[in-house]
């Protein structure tokens, strides 16, 4: 068997389910900086724990470690040493606040292709472990566009796009969805991308921000698009920053919760006419680390 037919066979191992149903990855991102896309990650991922979900954080935003100031949790080991070390998938895993795992990119995973094909299989087999780990995994990419997050965003089977009503934030968002339509590995039928509209003033604002994009994404770039809400701006939501916990926890009666809270609920839901195109851990990783293998 060569290696690309064990790699076959590990995900379809996933497919057919250990006994386990496959980790949902829903990957957060955002067209520009400092939107709120790791606000939105941490808090979804404790609001998914209320709702009794096991959530796993990967920090994808390579270099920089905003997920663990505000997790307040400093991670012993990253990716890259699973990846190069020898590490194992719970070696890296830090338990934060109400038991949400957190796995630190840490410097990333460029140099990959340097990597041979069976080692590049053992670590997927390692980081498939992810799917008896979790029932959720939330990707935090970098923002803007970049090959790096292309890889992650045409990897994922659920893409959280995070916008604010800043006209720059709109169109980066556009230009994010345009790039990512123009990959050769992104499939519109296989992948289903939502829209959060974050720091608005009014829920009216959101949702007309909302009709905005999918007004011009439906005309030029007919992806489909689905809207899970507004989050209000909210002040509690940097002061929790400070104290480094996740605004859930720290204020959970502040008004950004309340849409968290909806969103998540929102989340779970099963979807009405699109299907959850559920791929697991191994299939996420097997694309993102080598489209050479598969
Ligand atoms: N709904 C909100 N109301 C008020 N402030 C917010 C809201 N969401 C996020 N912020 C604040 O905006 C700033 C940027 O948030 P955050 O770091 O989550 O953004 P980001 O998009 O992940 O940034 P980066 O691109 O740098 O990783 C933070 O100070 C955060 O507290």
């Amino acid at each position: 068997m060569d290696q690309a037919e064990q790699l076959r066979n590990i995900i379809k191992a996933g497919a057919i389910g250990h006994n386990k149903p496959l980790a949902r990855v829903i990957t957060v991102t955002s067209g520009k900086g400092g939107v709120g896309k790791s606000s939105v990650a941490i808090n979804l991922a404790i609001q998914f724990r209320k709702l009794g979900q096991r959530v796993v954080i990967l920090d994808a935003d390579f270099g920089l470690a905003n997920i663990e100031i505000m997790f307040g949790a400093v991670p012993k080991y990253n990716l890259s040493d699973l990846i190069y070390k020898g590490k194992t998938i719970r070696d890296i895993i830090t338990w934060g606040p109400m038991e949400v795992g957190f796995i630190s990119g840490g410097s990333g995973i460029t140099g990959l292709s340097n990597l041979n094909k069976d080692y590049l299989t053992y670590i997927i087999n390692n980081l498939s472990e992810l799917d008896a780990i979790a029932d959720i995994i939330i990707v935090d990419t970098a923002a803007g566009i970049s090959d790096t997050v292309l890889e992650f965003l045409v990897a994922s089977e659920e893409i959280v796009l995070i916008t604010t009503t800043e006209p720059t934030s709109i169109a980066d968002s556009y230009s994010l969805l345009k790039a990512l339509n123009r990959h050769p590995k992104f499939s519109k039928e296989k992948t289903l991308v939502k829209i959060i509209a974050n720091k608005v003033n009014a829920v009216k604002e959101g949702d007309a921000l909302f009709e905005k994009l999918n007004a011009v994404v439906g005309s030029y770039l007919k992806i489909p698009i689905t809207y899970l809400g507004g989050i209000p701006r909210d002040s509690q939501l940097p002061k929790a920053v400070m104290y480094q916990m996740p605004v859930s926890l720290k204020s959970p009666a502040a008004k950004s919760v309340a849409a968290f809270e909806r969103i998540t609920v929102s989340i779970m839901e099963p979807e009405t006419d699109q299907i959850v195109p559920k791929r697991g851990v191994a299939a996420f990783f097997s694309r993102i680390l080598s489209g050479k293998i598969v």
